[in-house]
């Protein structure tokens, strides 16, 4: 087996057995790694052409009621920079953000029972957080709130989200257990189908080096394949000060690179970020190179807002910003999309995305 017959066989439509995927997952010869990027970034220019899109960031609170062991906002952690931040300060970045360029914001929040809490009034803010922002940016909007109530999806929906990022982090339930404590892995699943059935499409995500092998990414694959998800990504973990895992020793990126590469191989029209949350800028081209199609993390300077895994890298200075990745782009031969171009593929995902529901409910 070589990278080439691989290739080969995946230009002609053959389905990649799990030696094959697992010999790209695995490669660490440069040459051969080098033309698995290559062979990524044609298939992105085939489908994509030389725009990439550009998701502008808002955490906007980082309580949370979990406690996932690689994460530094888990509910234990008192190292952690905790903030709720207000309506107004949320609507400032939002505009920042869009008066920037960005194609996208993604509303992130830690699972914060200040927005969770089904009381009186239900889940009033978060909706009202939603339309607030969509109204004031007119942008389209991807919601990370995390697990919320099925029956809260279709008023996510309705408030203006066209997103619901959930990530699994892994598709081997024991594996998945020891990093997502008490949060039911079928539930989240669940959550995921039931998203694409009120019409939100749906990201699902991988966390690498967290002990997981080449067997798991390969099911993660075909999981991820499953769900249909439009979104697919993979971030390294970054070891957190305060939690249980802040000593395990940071892995390399290069599995991050070709999970990226083989994810284009296999989903060639799905969008896939390069996350300037886990390098920064200077890891942007290497995720480019390897065939993402999106950047995501973006964070205005000062609006005092983190980042997940990295929490302050590169935000301070500007370097996260629309402005900052424009030489990168430059670089990779790459441009940021219009939102109109944007919009224009948002529109065809949800027909299809819709289309595809019916079919499935008809069967
Ligand atoms: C912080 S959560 C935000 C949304 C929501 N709280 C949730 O968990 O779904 C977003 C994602 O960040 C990623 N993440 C968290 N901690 C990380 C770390 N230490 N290294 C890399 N990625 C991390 C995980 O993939 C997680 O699903
Ligand atoms: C992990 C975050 C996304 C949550 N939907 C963000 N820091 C990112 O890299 O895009
Ligand atoms: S990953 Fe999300 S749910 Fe888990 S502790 Fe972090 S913020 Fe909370």
């Amino acid at each position: 087996m070589n990278i080439k017959q691989i290739l080969f066989r995946n230009r002609c439509g053959a389905e990649l057995s799990h030696a094959e995927l697992a010999y790209m997952l695995e490669l660490t010869d440069p040459a051969e790694r080098d033309a698995l990027f290559r062979e990524a970034r044609r298939i992105r220019q085939q489908n994509f052409g030389p725009e990439v899109f550009l998701y502008g960031f808002v955490y906007f609170s980082t309580y949370c009621r979990n406690g996932c062991r690689f994460c530094g906002f888990r509910s234990q952690n008192r190292q952690s920079i905790r903030y709720r931040r207000s309506r107004e300060e949320i609507l400032e970045a939002a505009v920042r953000l869009k008066d920037s360029g960005v194609n996208l914001l993604d509303l992130t929040m830690g699972e914060d029972p200040y927005y969770l809490n089904d009381g009186e009034r239900g889940y009033e803010r978060l909706l009202e957080l939603i339309r607030a922002v969509r109204e004031e940016t007119g942008l389209p909007l991807m919601v990370s709130p995390g697990i919320v109530p099925e029956r809260l999806l279709p008023y996510l929906r309705e408030a203006g989200a066209d997103w619901y990022a959930l990530y699994q982090e892994t598709h081997t339930p024991a594996l998945y257990d020891r990093l997502r404590l008490d949060q039911p892995y079928q539930e989240r699943w669940e959550r995921k189908l039931s998203a694409r059935r009120y019409g939100l499409l749906v990201e699902e995500g991988l966390l690498t080096g967290v002990g997981d092998t080449t067997a798991d990414q390969i099911h993660s694959l075909r999981q991820m394949e499953l769900l249909g998800a439009r979104q697919v990504r993979t971030m390294t973990f970054v070891p957190q000060k305060g939690t249980p895992l802040e000593n395990v020793q940071a892995g390399s990126c290069s599995r991050e690179l070709n999970l990226i590469a083989v994810m284009r191989l296999l989903f060639p029209n799905r969008l896939i970020p390069a996350s300037l949350d886990v390098e920064g800028l200077q890891g942007l081209k290497s995720r480019l190179d390897a065939g993402a199609n999106v950047v995501t993390s973006l964070i205005p300077p000062d609006a005092g807002l983190a980042g997940v895994a990295q929490s302050e890298k590169d935000i301070g200075d500007g370097a996260r910003t629309v402005q900052g990745i424009q030489p990168v782009l430059a670089r990779c031969g790459l441009r940021a999309a219009s939102s109109k171009q944007y919009a224009q593929w948002l529109d065809v995902a949800h027909r299809q995305d819709c289309r595809n529901e019916r079919k499935r409910v008809s069967v």
